[in-house]
């Protein structure tokens, strides 16, 4: 892939643009053995889930800043001035389409962006995410209430103006800080969530939940753990970490229809909310509880989960940071034979996996959710040995 913007020293977020994109992938998959390797030296590989080179986020996080006649959606530069990126190539191409049009939407609203330097204007971020059925959530991130009624009388004209709109809210963050959302969501239109169609599952995206950058890649990474659990068919299983339920979903049924006992735990209560929602469309009596899955995965006295027996299988799909050493204590020392581990680093995944010598990868297979960066996600089955 080619970038003008990269090429032009104007953005340099892929650093791995300009290098081909079969070599990407290949070096990606060293790097992950070796982050195994230790725990489990002689480890086969499925071979490595792929995506298309560009075009594949399905979600666009824009800075904005400029003026309010001439808005700049991107990134900011080393003096924290608006750097304009309307034509990245990484988006969906529905997505795309939309990016563009993002400046001339603020200005048209007469929204002033944000001056981190001045600390002045109201305009931080507008956050865009793209649905497979080509609908659309926006989030306009703002510094105060002030210009929320700009953007909520133009309801009707930007529903009209942007293609497959479904969603649009206000997010309040009037930090002065490098924080891209605040906790106070105002929801404008009727229509609160972006259904993902995710293979069979109708993923609810409420705002403020975390989804996978790359529908495609999402859509192999929970196929391919349905199949693993569908091999060891637990009949207990927890997804913790669960977001809005992209796993747990998947592995409702037993291979022969009957339900499984699943439940989710997620700290986010919107992610929690949207997968509520998704679950009572779907066949089996899914549970999703709001709890701190790092810190004795929400087990203790007072947590969502106290008194349950540990189950069959534990799915963890955790932050950068990895699951840490409260929970991996809580694995080692349980009785659980099998945790299924997807991890987007695997730095703190080598580090978990120390921590868990009981538990060892039998399966392992690469997703490429980020192509032109150095991020990956890997997914792992850990037996006890
Ligand atoms: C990498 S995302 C994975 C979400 C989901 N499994 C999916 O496939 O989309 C990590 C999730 O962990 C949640 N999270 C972060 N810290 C947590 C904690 N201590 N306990 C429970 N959930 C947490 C985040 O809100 C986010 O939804």
């Amino acid at each position: 892939m080619q970038c003008d913007y990269f090429d032009a020293g104007r953005c340099r977020s892929c650093s791995l643009m300009g290098t081909d994109y079969a070599g990407q992938l290949a070096d990606k998959q060293s790097r992950a053995a070796r982050a195994l390797a230790a725990a489990c030296p002689g480890l086969s590989w499925e071979a490595p889930f792929g995506s298309v080179p560009e075009g594949f986020r399905n979600k666009a996080k824009l800075v904005v800043g400029g003026t309010r006649d001439e808005p700049t959606a991107g990134i900011l530069d080393a003096h924290r001035q608006g750097v304009d990126l309307r034509h990245c190539g990484l988006y969906e191409p529905g997505l795309a389409e939309v990016v563009e049009q993002v400046p001339e939407v603020i200005a048209t609203l007469g929204l002033v962006p944000y001056d981190v330097v001045r600390r002045s204007g109201e305009l931080k971020h507008v956050l865009l995410t793209h649905s497979p059925d080509g609908e659309l959530m926006i989030r306009f991130v703002l510094r105060s209430p002030g210009q929320q009624v700009r953007i909520a009388r133009a309801l009707p004209w930007l529903l009209e103006t942007i293609p497959g709109l479904r969603v649009v809210s206000v997010n309040l963050q009037p930090d002065h800080a490098a924080v891209l959302e605040g906790p106070e969501e105002i929801v404008l239109t009727v229509a609160e969530d972006l259904p993902m169609q995710v293979n069979e599952v109708r993923l609810r995206l409420r705002t403020g939940s975390f989804f996978q950058t790359n529908t495609t890649v999402a859509a192999g990474l929970y196929r391919q753990a349905q199949d693993w659990i569908h091999q060891v068919d637990p009949v207990t299983l927890w997804d913790l970490y669960c977001g809005v339920g992209g796993f747990a979903l998947h592995a409702l049924l037993r291979p022969d229809g009957t339900p499984r006992d699943v439940l989710g735990l997620e700290i986010s209560s919107e992610a929690v909310a949207s997968a509520r929602t998704t679950a009572a469309e779907l066949p089996g009596a899914a549970r999703f509880e709001v709890g701190d899955a790092a810190s004795g995965v929400g087990a203790g006295e007072a947590g969502p989960l106290r008194g349950l027996a540990p189950p069959d299988l534990v799915v963890v799909n955790p932050p950068r940071r990895g699951i840490g050493p409260v929970l991996t204590e809580w694995l080692e020392s349980s009785q659980m034979q099998h945790v299924l581990y997807s991890s987007c680093n695997v730095d703190s995944l080598a580090r978990d996996l120390e921590r868990m010598p009981s538990l060892v990868p039998v399966r392992a297979r690469l997703f490429d959710m980020f192509p032109q960066t150095p991020h990956l996600e890997v997914l792992t089955l850990l037996r006890r040995g």
